[in-house]
């Protein structure tokens, strides 16, 4: 059945539309259309095409994105909890799509939750440069920061702030922004009834405050030369050109960068501005004409819910032209994003690591600073009191008094368990360690949900590693791994927590590795968890608030 549209909302269209009204109408007898994008984080297009369990379709505007065919429920797959995938609707591909992110650039998801375009950014990232992601609501940065540990993402921070308090940490940090921001939400209506039923709660005029403000601050983040996608998943113009123009208005070494007219995609609507807002500034006037170059996603014209996308283009470098859907950069960017990769993520080497564990070594002693509220916040370095524990070293040897450098234990199960070269800054929240690729001293101050890829904890003087940790390892990065069958239901069992019955020869070791202790276990070769194996039997430590639940 239709979905019953507001009236005042369908008048207005009408009004908008005109003769394409009707079209625009029809498609709201179809169902929304599904689709998923492949997370190439974990998984190449060509190795998920040879195992999709599913017929796709490409989406047009996305080359990770493909159409899922109605009734098929990609959610109830293991591959879907080994983060192969993440199911989005497909018009919400298209604006980091436009955003052209490259390996080592510097990017900022301002309103990111629950983080479907997050893991977008980051699969371009392919783990160089920096992802920060934040959204206001501290409810919603509980499903943003497991969805940036499911689709193993290493070189992201959780946050939960103001644009504006970020803006105070970061002043003119990201070459890249993205601001998909709250809005009426009118382009959702036939894929969410209940967006009719809050349409009147989220009306325009307070979406619009929001959104000025958003924007403003965006432009306090953004490096020269940078870029601004926003976007909303809503129709009214004041909440799109108008604002887009309004913004223009304000901070003129901007300008829009035209979106080609590809793959379905209509142009901005300067004119219904002008007809809507006959009281617009004169200013106003002369830069809503650049509007024409942004996004409009129709329901009626694509295969897609409804969406507005503008690219907004920071002048004071030369820059490429928004040529392609994917995007191209200049020269002069990709060396600029060379350096930053440089300076931020730069693996370290033996001996850098050495001289790491010294400072933080040091910092650790001068460093016995409180928390500051939270319970996710805390601060670098650990208490002096943690740092000398008890250990019984094997058995007759009785219990000794030593000092156990939670680094040294952290840098030893890395090397026991895993190849892999660290990146960042190592940074102490409490007992938990992340690797940071921005690094504790630019975060301080600020409501961290996680400051970086989160490793573990250090307890009792033994690393307990992450389930994000297993997340984001690729099967060869492990030195101990057991592989399960997706056909069998045997992932389907540990994914529902049970202990399994593993023989010896399934554990597949490294080099020196036995087989007993943690493994890192697989579907199909993609890393689901940890286990930890010992005399046939593989003990579950798939976390409890993460398991299959269906039948
Ligand atoms: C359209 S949703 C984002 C969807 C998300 N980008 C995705 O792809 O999954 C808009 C988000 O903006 C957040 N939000 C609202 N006001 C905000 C503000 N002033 N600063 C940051 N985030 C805000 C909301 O909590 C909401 O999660």
């Amino acid at each position: 059945m239709a979905v019953q549209l507001p009236i005042i909302f369908a008048e207005r269209m009408k009004g908008l539309l005109g003769d394409e009204f009707e079209q625009f109408m029809k498609s709201y007898e179809q169902s929304p259309h599904a689709g998923l994008r492949v997370n190439t984080l974990k998984i190449s297009l060509d190795q998920f095409d040879e195992l999709a369990p599913f017929d796709l379709r490409p989406i047009p505007w996305c080359g990770t994105g493909f159409y899922v065919p109605h009734g098929v429920k990609p959610g109830l797959h293991p591959y879907y909890h080994a983060g192969l995938y993440y199911i989005q609707e497909p018009s919400a591909m298209a604006p980091v799509e436009l955003l052209g992110v490259q390996p080592g650039d510097h990017v900022l998801d301002l309103c990111a939750a629950p983080g479907g375009k997050s893991t977008q950014i980051a699969a371009k990232l392919q783990g160089r440069g920096v992802l920060v992601t934040n959204d206001i609501h501290a409810e919603r940065t509980k499903a943003l920061a497991k969805n940036v540990e499911l689709y193993g993402v290493r070189n992201a921070v959780v946050l939960n702030e103001s644009p504006e308090r970020i803006a105070g940490a970061f002043p003119h940090y990201f070459n890249k922004v993205l601001i998909d921001a709250p809005c009426s939400g009118e382009g959702m209506f036939r894929k969410d009834e209940d967006m009719v039923k809050s349409w009147e709660h989220h009306s325009v005029e307070k979406c619009v405050l929001m959104q000025r403000d958003i924007l403003e601050t965006a432009a306090k983040l953004l490096a020269p030369g940078g870029t601004i996608v926003y976007s909303t998943c809503t129709f009214a113009p004041e909440e799109n050109e108008a604002m887009i123009a309004e913004f223009l208005n304000l901070n003129p070494d901007f300008v829009v960068k035209d979106i080609p007219a590809a793959a379905g995609f209509a142009p901005g609507r300067p004119d219904w501005v002008r007809q809507m807002l006959p009281e617009t500034a004169e200013e106003t006037d002369t830069v809503l004409d650049q509007t024409r170059g942004t996004a409009r996603l129709w329901p009626h014209l694509l295969e897609g819910e409804g969406h507005y996308v503008a690219v907004l283009q920071h002048r004071s470098e030369s820059f490429a032209e928004v040529s392609s859907i994917t995007g191209e950069k200049s020269e002069i960017e990709s060396r600029v994003h060379e350096d930053q990769t440089i300076a931020v993520t730069q693996p370290l080497s033996k001996a850098d690591r050495k001289r790491e564990r010294l400072m933080r070594t040091e910092s650790r002693e001068r460093n016995d600073r409180p928390a500051r509220g939270g319970k996710n916040e805390g601060r670098v370095g650990r208490n002096n009191e943690r740092d000398t524990r008890k250990t019984n070293r094997g058995k007759g040897r009785g219990t000794e008094q030593v000092n156990i450098d939670p680094i040294t234990v952290y840098q030893q199960f890395i090397e026991d368990h895993v190849e892999l070269e660290l990146f960042g800054e190592t940074v102490f929240y409490g007992d938990r360690v992340y690797q940071s690729s921005v690094g504790a001293a630019r975060l301080e101050g600020l409501k961290v949900i996680r400051p970086g890829w989160f490793m573990g904890t250090v307890k009792n003087g033994r690393f307990v590693p992450s389930h994000p940790l297993a997340c984001a390892l690729h099967s060869n990065e492990a030195k101990r791994m057991i592989n399960l069958a997706s056909a069998n239901g045997e992932a389907v069992r540990y994914l529902k927590g049970e202990t399994l019955n593993i023989e010896e020869a399934r554990v597949e070791c490294k080099r020196d590795a036995a087989a007993k202790g943690y493994a890192l276990v697989c579907v199909d070769g993609y890393a689901l968890g940890w286990g930890k194996w010992l005399d046939g039997v593989l003990k579950n430590e798939y976390p409890a608030g993460w398991r299959w639940t269906s039948v």
